[in-house]
């Protein structure tokens, strides 16, 4: 078989001196042949030094791997998950006109749209107040309960979609960490709470404990037993909820077709449609069907997940950067860069193959980021003039919620589009000395601080314009990501739907609660820990 890898390689150290700016010397056009739009989105990848050979040749992957026929394989219900033996089908609960999707000999869509249904009626019930708590008060807050893709997608979404909210405040508390639950608590009154518990396992032990904290704050506060008009539970495990006391018609179940860090599209987004209602709750799943219909449908050269997937496989394992940086001018996004971390590296964090053998070369890379211009006065030194080179994704509205404050708006685009230029053409050592000329400084001096004022340049970032943050675009934000990281694990050859790397953690973290709370640590454990142990005794 064709190597095509070692193509790309070749080819790359053919290129790799040559600065970005240049290509577009070579060609005039370069903005329209490396930019791609879906979905009123604009996708420009054109402030990277990827050519046409070097596209060339990731198509070739992408047909090699077979990105194409997993894709429809993904779509159609197979169970490509098959590490768990699961079908991947998040995206029927965003396929809104029920197109059949069979599954093990069964059509999924109409319990899915049944479950849509079902939340819709439950939310407007809580929003218009027909529904109260145990002294007949309507809802003003919302806790979530919940941690990983239980909590990271709705608290991004609920976050991202603040201008929409007209329903009850929400809340999210995720870490096992007392604090949080304590912190979050504690400004609430329990006659008008609802508590979410949102785990699709039921057995997450941070989720159970926050859960159980919350459940004996409301009893005791209320001076009753039964709290179960306050109590919703999204999960797949009705067998659990109900025996942690919550009325069968306030679960909101999912099958396991859906993983946790993809199941923000349905039960798990109920705190979602709380803020937002149900209307624009549907319009995110629109966003995001549109974004499927694209992936499925727009050949390689325009499909955006797949010119995504080629950039970040291009910069990762040919260029050899070890991160990307999402970076959001949106300060709604806030959480986007903490939730895409979970989509992306649980997904492709993985160091073997589908077939059990080590992957040939780096996966998934280290994702990580904040919002514009916040990360400017931060972090931004390093990815101007540190040693290492990170590409950086941003993204920007062409217009913001504040029209009235459209002049900041234009700051942030401004702000947004100069920093993909300084990366990319830099300062050279004549323009720093031309600016040190300007002083008073002369001979080495000059030169000395000049060096300090050059931008090497010629660092990659890719750029996403779109219309404006409604449900909808956020929807299409998303869906392109997970398709993305979809394409990225086909080429890697890996299963993005897994998680087997978060199980160690757990089950040792479970023994050594025993030895936390003063239970004697087997001989034979390793000195660090029993040295840690110790150390934790007050
Ligand atoms: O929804 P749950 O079953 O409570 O799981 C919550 C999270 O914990 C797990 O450890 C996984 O790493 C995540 O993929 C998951 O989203």
């Amino acid at each position: 078989m064709r190597d095509i890898w070692n193509d790309l390689q070749n080819h790359h150290s053919h290129i790799k001196d040559r600065p970005i700016v240049d290509l577009f010397d070579v060609d005039g056009t370069r903005f329209s042949h490396f930019s791609t739009n879906a979905v009123d989105m604009v996708l420009d990848y054109s402030k990277t030094n990827m050519d046409g050979t070097a596209r060339g040749l990731l198509f070739d992957l992408m047909r090699q791997t077979g990105v194409e026929a997993k894709r429809d394989a993904m779509f159609a219900g197979e169970k490509i998950n098959d590490t768990e033996g699961r079908a991947v089908l998040h995206t029927a609960l965003r396929n809104l006109a029920g197109v059949p999707i069979v599954l093990d000999g069964a059509d999924v869509m109409p319990s899915v749209l049944q479950t849509l249904e079902d939340m819709k009626l439950f939310s407007s019930a809580v929003r218009d107040g027909t529904l109260t708590g145990v002294a007949g008060k309507p809802f003003t807050d919302v806790v979530n309960i919940g941690i990983g893709g239980s909590d990271l997608g709705p608290v991004m979404a609920t976050a991202a979609m603040s201008p929409y909210h007209d329903g009850p405040r929400t809340h999210f508390v995720s870490n096992v960490d007392g604090a949080d639950i304590h912190d979050t608590l504690k400004g609430l009154n329990p006659e008008t709470t609802l508590l979410i518990i949102a785990s699709k396992t039921f057995t997450t032990i941070e989720t159970m404990a926050n859960a159980q904290t919350a459940t004996d704050w409301m009893k005791s506060a209320l001076s009753v037993d039964d709290i179960s008009d306050h109590l919703v539970a999204l999960s797949t495990a009705a067998d659990k909820t109900a025996a942690f006391g919550v009325k069968p018609e306030r679960v909101f179940g999912f099958e396991d077709w859906v993983g946790g860090r993809y199941s923000v599209w349905g039960p798990i987004g109920l705190s979602l449609m709380l803020a937002i209602g149900g209307d624009d709750f549907v319009q995110f799943l629109q966003g995001a069907h549109e974004m499927d219909t694209h992936f499925k449908t727009a050949p390689m050269e325009q499909n955006m997940p797949m010119a995504l997937a080629m950039v970040g496989v291009w910069h990762s394992n040919i260029c050899g950067y070890a991160t990307r940086a999402v970076l959001p001018y949106e300060q709604r996004l806030t959480r986007l860069p903490a939730y895409l971390q979970q989509l992306d590296m649980e997904s492709n964090g993985k160091g073997v193959a589908m077939n059990g053998v080590d992957l040939p070369r780096d996966s998934g890379p280290i994702v990580w980021g904040e919002p514009g211009t916040n990360g400017q006065h931060a972090f931004y030194q390093l990815i101007h003039q540190g040693t290492r080179v990170i590409p950086c994704e941003f993204m920007v509205a062409q217009s913001g919620h504040e029209p009235d404050l459209a002049h900041q708006h234009e700051l942030l685009q401004a702000n947004c589009l100069a920093q993909s230029e300084a990366l990319m053409l830099g300062r050279s050592v004549n323009e720093a000395r031309a600016l040190m000329a300007a002083t008073d400084l002369t001979g080495d001096e000059l030169e000395r601080q000049a060096r300090h004022r050059v931008f090497k340049g010629s660092r990659p970032s890719t750029t996403l314009i779109y219309p404006k943050l409604t449900p909808y675009t956020l929807g299409a934000i998303i869906a392109l990501y997970e398709h993305r990281v979809f394409v990225e694990g086909v080429i890697w050859g890996l299963n993005s739907f897994d998680q087997w790397g978060v199980e160690l953690g757990k089950v040792l973290a479970t023994e050594m609660q025993g030895y936390v709370s003063g239970a004697d640590a087997p001989d034979g454990k390793d000195g660090s820990t029993l040295g840690l142990l110790a150390a934790l005794k007050p």
